[in-house]
């Protein structure tokens, strides 16, 4: 098990509606991410980053079985040798019932193999998700080259029991793709540093920036380590975010305060 990570967090601007164009965009940063200086290990994309938050029309937008996006990131990560934790993207999925649309994360190593799939499952109201999209029935628990890993999607992050279960579950880094917008930006850096610390692990955060008819997106990408401590965090420009991390500390914190021993999960759950 590899024991450091570099990062780099794709804080992309993503236009409403226009995949071809996102497409463009993140297969730049991508390149950018991987040239010059010293090459990430894992790559984090935002949320939604192939339509944005175009729910009127993401039937039409959204990419079939994910088949576009997952053929553009393992030829990505084949190229050149990386992990890429691809944001989410409105995913149209087949169901029994007919098809639907997931707000979906994938995540592949650096041979081009799927690894992870975790589709949102706290659907955010406030930005009428529910009346487009069909919530994920199963949690994001993964691994990344044998480093027990999960991914939450931006609203996810206010649902402290489910980063609960992932760490229970084993996870040491977390990985939360977002488009968070204004004006609560105090409510996500108090939510990934809460998540960060009460589970002991990593918390590593992409944002998206600009904006999208009157909402505005504030970046603010960040890495936090299992201390509670902000490693890196952007501004609100576009953006690659980049930062190491070590993850024997997570052991090491969870060594010094032994949350998960002193549990009494027989009183509260
Ligand atoms: O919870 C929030 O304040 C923002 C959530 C959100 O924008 C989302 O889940 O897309």
């Amino acid at each position: 098990m590899t024991d450091k990570w570099r990062i780099a967090l794709i804080q992309m601007e993503v236009r409403a509606g226009e995949p071809d164009a996102n497409f463009a965009k993140l297969a730049e940063l991508l390149e950018r991410a991987v040239g010059g200086g010293p090459k990430p290990d894992v790559i984090l994309a935002p949320e939604m980053w192939n339509t944005g938050y175009a729910l009127d029309r993401i039937r039409e937008l959204a990419d079939e079985e994910g088949r576009r996006t997952k053929a553009f990131v393992a030829d990505f990560c084949r190229r050149h040798g990386v992990n890429v934790i691809a944001g989410s993207i409105a995913e149209l999925r087949p169901g029994e019932g007919g098809s639907a649309v997931t707000n979906t994360v994938y995540g592949f190593d650096r041979e081009g193999n799927e690894i992870a799939e975790y589709a949102k499952i706290h659907l955010f109201k406030l930005m009428d998700e529910h009346l487009h999209l069909e919530a994920g029935e199963k949690t994001g628990r993964f691994e990344l080259e044998k480093v027990p890993a999960a991914a939450m999607i931006c609203y996810d992050i206010r649902f402290p029991e489910l980063a609960r279960k992932l760490a229970l579950d084993g996870a040491k880094v977390l990985f939360v793709p977002a488009e968070w917008p204004h004006p609560r930006l105090h409510h996500w850096r108090t939510l990934l540093q809460a998540r960060a610390i009460e589970n002991q692990m990593y918390v590593v955060a992409c944002n998206r920036v600009g904006t999208s008819g009157t909402t505005s997106f504030f970046g603010h990408s960040m890495i936090v380590d299992p201390w509670g401590e902000i490693v890196a965090e952007a501004g609100e420009e576009e953006t690659i975010l980049t930062a190491g991390i070590d993850l024997g500390l997570t052991d090491e914190v969870r060594g010094r305060i032994p949350v998960f021993a002193d549990r009494r999960p027989a009183l509260y759950e």
